[in-house]
């Protein structure tokens, strides 16, 4: 495990049992997780969940995020709203390492209804395990930072 300690979980309602599998594992990785819900299956609207994982990261109460919701697509376009947040959607395990290693991505964003729970799980493992690369890395995640002034 890398320095990362505390993990903020969300979701809409076509992810929950997904996102208390995945708290589950990642607590079991030795994390710190804050796992913000929802907890019941009513129809619910993603924005308001992706926004207060971002607000949470953002302000540094915690260190990463993920997000989910049924495609994992609205959820990102929420959290990417909120300044200082990069969130990236992935269906892989290459992406989830990569949007860390060069893209210095501070929330992973899973859609439930696209990966099953066993990927899912690669997914996140891929997520926490890969560091930020820095050097021309750096240079290019200042530039997408530089679009929110
Ligand atoms: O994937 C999503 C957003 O990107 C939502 O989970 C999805 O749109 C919810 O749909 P429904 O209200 O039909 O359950």
């Amino acid at each position: 495990m890398t320095d990362t300690k505390r993990i903020i979980l969300s979701s809409d309602h076509a992810a929950i049992p997904l996102r208390q599998t995945i708290a589950e594992h990642v607590k079991g990785l030795g994390y710190e997780v804050e796992d913000i819900g929802p907890t019941t299956t009513e129809s619910t609207h993603y924005p308001k969940h992706g926004e207060a994982a971002a607000r949470k990261v953002a302000a540094g109460n915690v260190d990463l995020g993920i997000i989910l919701c049924g495609t994992g697509q609205g959820i990102m376009m929420a959290a990417n709203k909120v300044k200082g947040i990069r969130c990236g959607v992935c269906s892989d395990t290459f992406s989830a390492s990569m949007i860390r290693q060069h893209n210095n991505a501070n929330i992973l964003s899973i859609g439930a209804r696209v990966v099953g729970e066993g990927l899912a799980l690669e997914i996140v493992n891929a997520f926490l395990s890969a560091e930020f690369e820095g050097g021309r890395h750096a240079t290019r995640v200042d530039m997408i930072d530089a679009l929110e002034d």
